[in-house]
């Protein structure tokens, strides 16, 4: 284990939603490093689940946060959304704005900007919608045990999604590659995993606090996706970093991997 790893306790106890939410998903300072990561994502996800992309029944995100920017072009693509995060807050935020609860987030240009890379901006509205409508349930899920959902048991899912989070959640290299196996775990045979994740990042901030991270090269990253049993079909890197005082990464990888049919 790496010094100082910001464990479950720490997240359940200071991970601020709101906190995270201001710094990282204002999107409202037009060319800010942060509104650029989230550009750079929203962009791979429209590719990945555009048209000619990824379809299917039952997705789940997991580590969604207090997030829902990443479901944005999937729920056009899934009828079964699942999102999952490890805390109560985060859980809490994500059905303040499913719910349409007054206290919610503003994702509004967020999803102006989504709509607009499938070409019709003015459709936002219709897509919170559908987004909501998509989102069948919002589990508590830690992808440090076998089964990150338990004591829950879902079928066998199409997708997997998980962004910015496995960095987050994992202590070493070792519980990275053992985390990626619980993830593939929850995948059928021939299903995708579709992730994003900041390389060579040992913490970020949330408000005043830090939270630590495995820092991981996109070799790192490539081999541990392989050996959890799946194929890399796409791999998009980035040098796209955050703000160094915010979140001092040295770029991203997006990566659609495709689960092995057999051993
Ligand atoms: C940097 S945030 C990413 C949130 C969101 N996916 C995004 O793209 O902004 C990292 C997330 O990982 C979650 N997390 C931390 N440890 C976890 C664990 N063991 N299992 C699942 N999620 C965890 C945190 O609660 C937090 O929401």
């Amino acid at each position: 284990m790496e010094r100082n790893f910001t464990g479950p306790d720490e997240y359940q106890k200071h991970f601020m939603p709101k906190d995270y939410l201001a710094t990282y998903y204002s999107f409202e300072c037009g060319s800010s490093s942060e509104t650029e990561m989230v550009k750079f994502n929203l962009q791979c996800l429209h590719q990945t689940f555009g048209p000619g992309g990824l379809r299917g029944k039952t997705l789940i995100d997991v580590g969604s946060g207090p997030t829902i920017y990443q479901v944005l072009a999937a729920c056009e693509a899934f009828s079964d959304i699942t999102l999952s995060d490890f805390t109560d807050r985060n859980r809490e935020e994500l059905q303040k704005w499913l719910s349409k609860d007054p206290g919610a987030f503003d994702w509004t240009l967020v999803l102006k900007f989504a709509c607009e890379l499938e070409g019709n901006s003015s459709r936002w509205q219709e897509k919170a919608e559908k987004l909501r409508a998509t989102v069948k349930r919002v589990l508590k899920c830690d992808v440090n045990m076998s089964n990150p959902l338990a004591p829950v048991e879902l079928p066998p899912m199409d997708c997997v999604l998980t962004l910015l989070a496995m960095e987050c959640a994992c202590s070493s290299l070792a519980a990275y590659r053992a985390a990626l196996c619980n993830l593939a775990s929850l995948l059928k045979p021939g299903g995708h995993l579709v992730t994003s994740i900041t390389l060579q990042l040992s913490h970020y901030m949330v408000g005043k606090r830090e939270f630590s991270c495995v820092s991981l090269t996109k070799e790192e990253v490539e081999q541990a996706i392989l050996d959890a049993g799946l194929d890399i079909e796409q791999l998009l890197h980035s040098a796209q970093s955050y703000s160094t005082t915010t979140a001092p990464n040295k770029g991203i990888c997006f990566i659609v991997a495709r689960k092995r049919l057999g051993p």
